[in-house]
């Protein structure tokens, strides 16, 4: 099902080390006041708890700011918020996700370079399929590297929005959408600032990359 709004523009995704000691809530907003589109929730550490408080304050912000929660490899909680999810190759089935999150949810699916993936994260409901790393990246060095050249060849074969990630800076970014991405996903780039001002500043640059194609 196609979302209210279109899958184009930045997507942000939290990390628990940048945005430790009490920066994920004002640097997330500051991602949002920035024009994100979608915004992950990505924790590999903290407890149950904690994670569905963080997650709640994540998308409340979301709903103040017109964009959408997506909550990485793990659907129940996703479920449990009535927001999206992002399954990796490990991460459980996407067609078990799209049953128990409904047709309106945002299912994000990671390809890696690998068409044939994408293919069927199409076929079990994904919304968007995500390609990666098209750079060296500082948060997972070790990820499966693509090239560009890929987008095209994507572009042509899938209906669905492309995401591209791994090592997207200001820099990179505008040579992915020229290759037809929609959204560029940043960690980094994005949250590794000194404040949440310069993460606004950030967030708008990259935001404003869409609005000059
Ligand atoms: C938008 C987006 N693309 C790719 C990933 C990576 O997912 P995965 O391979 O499951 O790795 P982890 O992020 O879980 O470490 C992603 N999270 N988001
Ligand atoms: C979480 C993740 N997945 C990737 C993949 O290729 O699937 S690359 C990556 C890290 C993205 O962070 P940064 O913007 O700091 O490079
Ligand atoms: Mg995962």
């Amino acid at each position: 099902m196609k979302p209210a709004k279109p899958l184009r523009g930045l997507y942000a995704i939290t990390d628990s080390h940048l945005l430790a000691g009490g920066r994920l809530l004002p640097y997330a907003e500051a991602a949002l006041r920035g024009g994100a589109r979608l915004l992950q929730y990505r924790d590999k550490g903290h407890g149950e708890a904690r994670r569905l408080q963080e997650a709640e304050a994540l998308r409340d912000c979301c709903a103040r700011h017109g964009a959408d929660l997506i909550i990485n490899d793990d659907a129940e909680l996703a479920a449990r918020l009535g927001v999206g999810v992002h399954l990796g190759q490990d991460d459980g089935s996407l067609a078990a996700a799209r049953a128990l999150l409904g047709r309106r949810a945002l299912i994000g699916a990671t390809c890696h370079a690998r068409l044939e993936l994408a293919e069927a994260a199409v076929a079990e409901g994904a919304s968007y399929v995500a390609f990666g790393r098209f750079f060296d990246s500082v948060t997972k060095p070790g990820a499966p590297a693509a090239t560009p050249a890929l987008l095209e060849t994507a572009r042509a074969r899938l209906g669905l929005p492309l995401v591209a990630i791994g090592g997207v800076t200001l820099d990179t970014a505008p040579g992915l959408i020229a290759r037809g991405v929609d959204l560029v996903a940043v960690i980094h780039a994005l949250f590794a600032a000194d404040s949440a001002a310069e993460v606004e500043r950030r967030a708008r640059a990259f935001s404003a990359l869409f609005a000059s194609t």
